[in-house]
């Protein structure tokens, strides 16, 4: 299979995701609004700050100009910041409209936008109407770009309502290091691979702060639980959940230190500032808007969430970390069968 394939966001996921379908045979060109960057991917074929000590294949073509990126298009991967994704598909729709295209849109994003309080799909459907598109697919699941980058065993879900779609995506992005499963439940995947970067957050804090395994794999256990409570409510197979963009997550990112939301959270258990974090970080850490909207859909859907309530706590209303599980540990006893 080989397709013309604009992917927008050239970070350290848009750009290994690129340089995999280069590698599978696709014709691919990378997006990025930083013209430097994009020069520097052309020239050097590095992208130092993102992803740094890996080279590119000379195969990969990266564009500064939107519209020029899409020429041919006919698979659109966004992989941008979650809040960036409305303000980029709105440019998307206007040129693959003057282009006459009507592409595949995929999307490689984890989280929830702020605000709106939509999931990308959504946002996606909203942006870009069904006459400019095929059917939206997700993908998502354990999947840190330094390790693809290096070409280790990685397994990921693509998901989609259309299973036409999601068998596209699966072709398109198979090969001998990366599997890729189909999946008809948008809203859990989409919904389990936005909230563990909440729960990648806390079991950072948890390190920084020197608690032990017994603490990490109780938060995401309990963490787990508590983002399937809200993704049924909004009508997710809870079954989602034990899978790739469930568990599987959730494991890759709440213990390893290739993970931004964990390394935000180390520092912040250890008493770095807020501002401090993500400034040194210099990439996007979605755990920190997406606990905002997950807590106010707790709260508006009567769903319980107190990690997540927690988290929100002591990083945007000053709780004191201590006190944050001191209250969690003295909840009152539940049931673990009524969950
Ligand atoms: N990294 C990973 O291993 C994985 C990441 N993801 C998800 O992929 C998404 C992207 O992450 P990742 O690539 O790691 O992020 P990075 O922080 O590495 O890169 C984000 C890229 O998007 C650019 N960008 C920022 N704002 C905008 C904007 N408004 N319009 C266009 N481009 C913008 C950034 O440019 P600049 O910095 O110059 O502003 C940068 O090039 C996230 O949702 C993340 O959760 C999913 C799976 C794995
Ligand atoms: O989603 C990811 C791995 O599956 C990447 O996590 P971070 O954004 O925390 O680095």
């Amino acid at each position: 299979m080989s397709e013309k394939i604009a992917v927008l966001g050239a970070g350290s996921w848009g750009s290994i995701l690129a340089n995999l379908l280069v590698e599978n045979g696709n014709d691919v060109r990378l997006w990025s609004y930083n013209a430097q960057q994009v020069e520097e991917l052309n020239s050097k074929h590095t992208n130092e700050k993102y992803l740094p000590n890996f080279t590119y294949s000379d195969k990969l073509v990266a564009y500064s100009d939107l519209k020029e990126a899409l020429i041919g298009a006919e698979t659109v991967l966004f992989v941008v910041p979650t809040q960036a994704v409305r303000s980029v598909a709105k440019p998307v729709n206007e040129a693959i409209e003057e282009l006459g295209l009507k592409p595949y849109l995929i999307h490689g994003s984890k989280g929830i936008e702020e605000n709106t309080y939509l999931r990308l799909s959504e946002v996606l459907a909203e942006e870009i109407p069904e006459s400019n598109r095929k059917a939206i697919s997700v993908i998502s699941g354990p999947s840190h770009a330094e390790e693809v980058a290096k070409k280790d065993i990685t397994l990921i879900t693509a998901a989609s309502e259309d299973l036409e779609a999601a068998q596209h995506t699966q072709q398109l992005f198979m090969n001998d290091y990366f599997r890729v499963y189909t999946n008809d439940d948008v809203i859990g995947v989409e919904i389990g691979a936005a909230l563990k970067n909440i729960i990648a957050l806390g079991a950072g804090a948890l390190n920084g702060l020197g608690y032990g395994d017994n603490a990490k794999a109780a938060l995401m256990t309990r963490g787990l639980a508590e983002i399937s409570r809200l993704g049924t409510s909004f009508g997710a197979n809870p079954f989602t959940f034990i899978g790739l963009s469930g568990v599987g997550d959730i494991i890759v990112t709440a213990t390893s230190t290739n993970s931004r939301n964990w390394r935000a959270g180390n520092e912040l258990g250890k008493g770095v500032p807020l501002d401090t974090v993500v400034n040194q970080m210099g990439m996007v850490i979605e755990g920190l808007t997406t606990v905002k909207a997950a807590y106010e859909l707790a709260k508006q859907r009567h769903v319980e969430m107190p990690i997540t309530e927690a988290i929100y706590q002591v990083l945007y209303e000053n709780k004191a970390v201590k006190e944050a599980i001191r209250n969690l540990m003295q909840r009152e006893g539940r049931s673990e069968n009524n969950d």
